[in-house]
């Protein structure tokens, strides 16, 4: 019992479990332990599924900074597949359980000195959790906490709906080109999809990272909401989302990202190849290398 009420305490605190659909508002009811399902498979991702609600809430705890590894990616894609498998599951909400940061994106050493192979099978998983989550029939809401650039920023982007914390610190975006690489075609549909062609044109080629009210005025993200709210927002977002019946909303959602995971499903191989030999390229290993040595200094 004392495990129970250890474990009533740290639900009660996290607020979350007690915002979603389906709560009779009381904090820490026991019915929740009966009905949260662990998920998580290691430490980088956190998975907890409701079962009374049919809400998942995954929360990223990879430090420092949530970057997209290759474990990472592997991790993610593994876990949205089996969410997606599960038929209790409705709904998944994706935020991060570190302070100040959503996901940092790729990781930049995954990119950095390694072999051709290394860079294949890289991007394959790059690719695979792309696929799985712009894919998924899920509702998924984003919970952005924090920062969000790049791959951070796809990530996001794959999802039906986007809050981020009103903090102005925090930014989000496709900064491919402050680093000297380019987005891949399939990031760019992504953002296209989102917040249209001229604002990704722009975005793009600027490598614009949008502070929280630049994001919400082109339409980048959907709310801002205090810093302490993002994930109960989400929650309250998410009962909207499932009040609509599973299958119309799915059928729509297909009809709509359908043609952009064709294209990518189209040139897959090619664009493994055009990254590897984009990334093997000695003048984008010295770019990389200098933004390392640049967030280093930054970090002094
Ligand atoms: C070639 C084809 C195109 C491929 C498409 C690429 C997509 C990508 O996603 S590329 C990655 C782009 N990401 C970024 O530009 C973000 C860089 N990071 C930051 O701006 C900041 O770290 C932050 C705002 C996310 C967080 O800031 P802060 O909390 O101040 O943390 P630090 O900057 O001190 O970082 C701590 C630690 O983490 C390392 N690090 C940060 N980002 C990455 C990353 N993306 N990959 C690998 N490592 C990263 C950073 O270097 C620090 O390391 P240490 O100094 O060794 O502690």
């Amino acid at each position: 019992m004392s495990s129970i009420l250890r474990r009533c305490t740290k639900l009660t605190h996290s607020g979350i479990l007690s915002m979603l659909p389906g709560s009779n508002g009381r904090s820490c009811a026991l019915q929740y332990f009966a009905s949260e399902k662990r998920y998580s498979t290691s430490s980088k991702i956190k998975v907890d599924l409701d079962s009374n609600t049919g809400v998942a809430i995954m929360q990223f705890q990879s430090p420092p900074v949530n970057s997209l590894s290759l474990d990472f990616l592997t991790e993610f894609a593994i876990n949205i597949e089996k969410l997606e498998l599960d038929r209790s599951c409705r709904g998944v909400i994706i935020t991060s359980a570190l302070p100040k940061v959503f996901s940092a994106g790729l990781d930049i050493l995954e990119m950095y000195q390694k072999s051709p192979e290394h860079y294949v099978e890289f991007w394959k998983a790059v690719q695979e959790a792309w696929f799985k989550l712009y894919g998924s029939s899920k509702v998924t809401i984003a919970a952005i906490n924090g920062n969000s650039p790049a791959g951070g920023c796809l990530l996001a982007m794959c999802c039906d709906y986007r809050i981020m914390a009103e903090n102005p610190r925090y930014s989000i975006g496709l900064n491919e080109t402050q680093l000297g690489i380019v987005a891949p075609f399939w990031f760019k549909d992504t953002m296209q999809n989102v917040v249209g062609h001229r604002e990704t044109e722009k975005g793009l080629q600027l490598g614009k990272l949008y502070t929280a009210p630049e994001a919400l005025k082109v339409g980048l993200v959907d709310e801002l909401v205090p810093e302490e709210k993002v994930v109960s927002s989400a929650a309250e977002a998410m009962s909207k989302w499932l009040a609509i019946p599973d299958h119309a909303r799915q059928l729509s959602k297909s009809m709509m990202r359908k043609p952009t995971i064709d294209r990518l499903l189209a040139a897959r191989e090619a664009d493994i190849t055009n990254f590897v030999s984009f990334t093997s390229k000695d003048s984008i290993q010295k770019s990389l290398g200098m933004y390392m040595e640049m967030l280093k200094k930054r970090r002094s």
